[in-house]
């Protein structure tokens, strides 16, 4: 890894800063990175990682065989017209852009490129991501290794086709949401049996990680855990009839199907408006 160059400055683009940093995967003065407009906020970067800012598109490509692109899904096709000219078959162009497909980033940037399309997650920040990868016919061997090591800083990395990122999308892309609701839902319960917030949260989070860990370590089924759990006639029985009467199996199949449909909407749209905008 030479360097790397980064197009977005917002959390994505910070925790992967910070995994790269921490991990002294590449020097830090090897770390480029722009925005749209807030200096402020390069700055900032600059200020605890170390890193190098520029607007001057020449000084942030110049040399670079990493380009990551982690701008707003929206803002992409303004941002790839804006870098097109400096991108070049050799790099290697990393897309955590959800919903945007290779096809839509060689569309904009017209011209083939090696591309990675990433879905990692918000947990990242702490190094726990959980990142899908897919990446494109042009991609070496060698890029996909540069590939494993940058996205094994923010956490675990498995690879998957591009047409399955949109089912990941909605599964570990928001799942992070999904688990922060139901941490707000026990608390709010928690609150109502009598117990105090803080602590509650505290044994509520501490539930989870050990559930994940033991989910992850055993042998066993998350469905015979949660049997083990589960004595006849006991509480964990009261509880978990509620949710079966309430539907929550139920209410999480539509909740991800309803994330990953809409993931692929958004990414219908945008290559049909490209595919529109092609000259016949
Ligand atoms: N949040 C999540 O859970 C996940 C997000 N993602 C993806 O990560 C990407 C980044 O998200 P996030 O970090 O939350 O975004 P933020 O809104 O925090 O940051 C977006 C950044 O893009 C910059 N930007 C906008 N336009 C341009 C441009 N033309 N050229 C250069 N930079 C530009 C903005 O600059 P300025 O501030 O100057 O306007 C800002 O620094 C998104 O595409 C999202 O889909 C992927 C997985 C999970
Ligand atoms: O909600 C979103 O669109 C993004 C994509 C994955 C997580 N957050």
């Amino acid at each position: 890894m030479n360097k790397i160059a980064i197009v977005g400055a917002g959390s994505m683009a910070e925790a992967f800063i910070s995994g790269i940093v921490e991990n002294d995967l590449i020097d830090k003065k090897n770390i480029w990175i722009t925005n749209n407009s807030n200096k402020e906020r390069l700055s900032n970067l600059h200020g605890r990682y170390g890193v190098n800012s520029t607007y001057d598109l020449n000084e942030l490509f110049d040399g670079a065989d990493i380009v990551v692109l982690a701008m707003k899904p929206k803002d992409a096709a303004s941002a790839i017209n804006q870098i097109r000219e400096h991108l070049t078959e050799q790099m290697l162009v990393i897309s955590v852009l959800a919903g945007v497909s290779m096809y839509a980033i060689e569309t904009l940037a017209k011209k083939p490129l090696s591309i990675v399309r990433a879905m990692p997650n918000t947990s990242a920040t702490v190094g726990k991501s959980a990142t899908a990868v897919a990446v494109n016919t042009r991609v070496s061997e060698d890029q996909i290794k540069k590939t494993e090591k940058l996205f094994g800083t923010v956490g675990l990395t498995t690879f998957v086709e591009e047409e399955q990122l949109d089912a990941v999308t909605g599964l570990s892309g928001s799942g992070p949401a999904y688990i922060y609701y139901l941490i707000e839902a026990m608390e709010n319960s928690a609150v109502e049996v009598g117990l105090e917030k803080q602590m509650a949260q505290e044994l509520i989070v501490q539930t989870l990680i050990g559930a994940a860990e033991m989910v992850k370590k055993s042998t066993k089924t998350s469905e015979q855990l949660r049997l083990d759990v589960t004595s006849p006639g006991g509480t964990t029985e009261a509880g978990i009839k509620i949710l079966e009467e309430k539907g929550v199996q139920e209410a999480f199949l539509a909740c991800i199907k309803a994330a990953t449909a809409q993931s692929k909407k958004m990414g219908d749209a945008l290559c049909s408006q490209l595919a529109a905008e092609q000259p016949s």
